[in-house]
C-alpha cells in the first residue's frame, strides 16, 4: 500500500510539473536597442519629417467612417504599394534621411526593407489600436524595425492565445525589432496617454513583395 501510494504521488508530481511548463509566460520575439540613433541622427529625421506629405485617411469600421487618430505616410521602392488596414497606400519616393536609416538597418542588422510607414502622433491623444502587421504582401520570414523619435510613449504587446500583455517604454532614438513570426501570434498598440503633450514620430521599416497589388 505504502509503495503504491508513493507511486501515485510521483505520477501526480510529474503531471503538475508538465502543466507548469506549458503555462510558462510567452515572451514576444523582439529586440529593443535603446538609443540606437544619436542626437544628430534623430534631429535630421525630425527636421526632414516637417516636409513629409502626411495625411489622415479615414477608415470605415462597422459602416462608420472615422479619420485615423494620427497622420501617416508610406515611402517605398517602385511597386511597393501597401494595403494597410484596408487602405491602399501608394508608395511615395524615399526622402534622404529615411533612406539612410533603411541602409543603416541593413548594415547593422542585415535587416532588409523596401518601404517605411511613418506615423506622426501630435500628442498623447493620438494613438494606434490593437493590430498585427500581418498583411499578405509582407515577405514571409521578414522582421519589422520600428524607430521612435520625439515623445516617449508606452507600447503594448498582447499574445493573442494566452492574453499575456507586455508593456515597453519607447524613447526617442530607440529601435524595436519585431522578429518574424511575431505578427502571427502577437498584437501591438500605442495607447492614449493624457499627460503626453509632445509629438512623436514612429518609422516602421518593412519588407514587401514588390508588385503584389498589380497582379
Ligand atoms: O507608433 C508605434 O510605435 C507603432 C506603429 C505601428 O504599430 C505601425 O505602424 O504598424
Ligand atoms: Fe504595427
Amino acid at each position: 500500500m505504502q509503495q503504491q501510494g508513493f507511486g501515485f504521488e510521483d505520477i501526480g508530481h510529474e503531471a503538475k510539473d508538465e502543466g507548469a511548463a506549458q503555462q510558462q509566460t510567452p515572451r514576444p520575439p523582439i529586440t529593443l536597442i535603446p538609443g540606437y540613433l544619436n542626437q544628430a541622427q534623430q534631429g535630421a529625421l525630425i527636421d526632414e519629417a516637417e516636409h513629409y506629405p502626411f495625411s489622415r485617411p479615414a477608415l470605415t469600421l462597422f459602416g462608420r467612417t472615422h479619420p485615423i487618430p494620427r497622420r501617416q505616410v508610406w515611402f517605398g521602392d517602385d511597386g511597393c504599394d501597401y494595403l494597410y488596414s484596408g487602405l491602399f497606400i501608394r508608395a511615395e519616393p524615399w526622402p534622404k534621411y529615411a533612406l539612410r536609416l533603411r541602409q543603416k538597418l541593413q548594415r547593422d542588422f542585415g535587416l532588409v526593407s523596401n518601404g517605411v510607414l511613418v506615423n506622426h502622433y501630435r500628442d498623447g491623444s493620438d494613438t494606434m489600436g490593437w493590430h498585427s502587421d500581418d498583411e499578405a504582401e509582407i515577405v514571409p520570414g521578414s522582421d519589422i524595425a520600428s524607430v521612435t523619435l520625439g515623445a516617449s510613449r508606452s507600447f503594448f504587446l498582447r499574445h493573442t492565445q494566452s492574453n499575456t500583455k507586455v508593456e515597453l517604454m519607447l524613447n526617442s532614438g530607440d529601435l524595436l525589432i519585431m522578429h518574424w513570426p511575431m505578427q502571427s501570434s502577437w498584437q501591438h498598440a500605442l495607447p492614449k496617454r493624457a499627460k503626453v503633450t509632445q509629438p512623436r514620430l514612429n518609422l516602421t521599416y518593412r519588407h514587401l513583395i514588390p508588385h503584389f497589388h498589380q497582379g
